[in-house]
């Protein structure tokens, strides 16, 4: 299938990328690496393009003849997202309508969005299945969720087929440690413990022990890209033109930050200080995935199940690549 990969410069989608080449696919990625890496896009796959820029965007579509869209593109980060909500309303919501625009124009009526776990946010009940209440607790949710009503909108009155895949915390590198989680300034949990165990990093602030959990710390269900990766191709070969589906993508394993902080002592072997701060605005106290759905469907098979595996990939990435991308087009 031929595939334009918005965002498949950056942590999921060039994982994504990666796969559907493996995989004999005809994937090109568009991104404005603001925040990707070309070191991590194969050689020759990769167009510079905004998303915002819709005429780019349907010209590349047609003469790349995509049958199909993953879109990754967007402002991720939580705690920026409160700062700083004009960024994630312009690149998610503005992005994401130039993007169906551009489709419109070049005729691609098939796609898959990054949505998220957060869009359940501050609902209480774990694990969540995909009709629980969403409930967004952050802008950056919120544009996702925003964004999940405007593709079901377009698809209604123009005809596309879709598939929302809700992510819970991506994680982990690849196996042989060549591609991992690299972002500037770095932000999560697991990264930012692995520098610490690096020395690169004095200790870790963990954002508030005051949350209604069993020891007090945020719940996340962390999924590998490997199974992630999985999962789209899944999901991309069973989306049609008139698909309208959903799906989490996460083990249904949840771990607090201190379970996170004691994986990444265990696996590297190195004392990691942690600061309690306070809360961080926007978190939401536990997110957990009920993957049944994903398995059931369309016979999702994920291999990591523990934290520790699937801090070992990211622990070997580290040690390989201390500064990630930097390093790593040096070699
Ligand atoms: N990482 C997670 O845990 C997680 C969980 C749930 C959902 N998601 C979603 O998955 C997607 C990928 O997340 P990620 O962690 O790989 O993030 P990332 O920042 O590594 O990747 C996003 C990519 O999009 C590109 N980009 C951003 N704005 C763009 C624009 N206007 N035009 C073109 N390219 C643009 C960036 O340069 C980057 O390469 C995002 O949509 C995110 O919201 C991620
Ligand atoms: O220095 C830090 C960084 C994080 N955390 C905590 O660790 C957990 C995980 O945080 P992080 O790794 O930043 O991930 P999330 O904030 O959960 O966000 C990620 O996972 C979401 C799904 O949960 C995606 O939608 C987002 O795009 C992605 O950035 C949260 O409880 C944070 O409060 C700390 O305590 N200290």
């Amino acid at each position: 299938m031929k595939v334009l990969v918005t965002g498949g410069a950056g942590y999921v989608g060039s994982a994504c990328l990666r796969k559907l080449l493996a995989e004999g696919h005809d994937a090109i990625a568009f991104d404005n690496l603001s925040e990707g890496y070309e070191a991590a896009v194969p050689a020759g796959k990769l167009v510079k393009g905004d998303i915002a820029d819709t005429a780019a965007l349907a010209k590349v579509m047609k003469e790349h003849g995509s049958e199909a869209v993953m879109h990754f593109a967007a402002a991720t980060y939580v705690g920026e997202s409160v700062t700083n909500p004009d960024h994630h309303y312009n690149n998610n919501i503005a992005g994401t309508l130039s993007l169906l625009r551009a489709m419109r124009e070049a005729k691609v009526n098939r796609m898959l969005f990054s949505s998220t776990c957060a869009t359940y946010g501050d609902n209480p009940v774990v694990p969540m299945n995909e009709t629980a209440a969403q409930i967004p607790c952050s802008p950056y949710a919120r544009t996702k969720l925003a964004v999940e009503w405007m593709i079901r909108d377009f698809a209604h009155a123009y005809g596309l087929g879709f598939t929302l895949l809700r992510y819970f915390n991506a994680s982990g590198a690849d196996r042989d440690g060549e591609f991992g989680e690299a972002h500037d300034p770095e932000t999560h949990l697991i990264p930012l413990l692995l520098q610490v165990a690096l020395g690169q990093r004095d200790k870790l602030m963990l954002y508030g022990d005051d949350y209604p959990t069993p020891d007090g710390t945020c719940i996340r269900d962390y999924v590998h890209t490997d199974d992630l990766a999985q999962a789209h191709m899944l999901a991309i070969m069973a989306t049609t033109p008139t698909t309208a589906e959903v799906f989490n993508i996460g083990t249904g394993n949840g771990q607090s930050v201190k379970e996170v902080h004691r994986a990444c002592e265990e696996v590297t072997g190195k004392k990691i200080p942690l600061q309690v701060t306070a809360r961080r605005p926007g978190d939401a106290p536990a997110l957990v995935a009920d993957p049944t759905k994903l398995k059931t469907q369309l016979g999702w098979k994920p291999e990591f199940y523990d934290i520790k595996r699937t801090v070992e990939t990211a622990w070997a990435w580290h040690q390989k690549y201390p500064r990630g991308y930097a390093d790593k087009v040096k070699r």
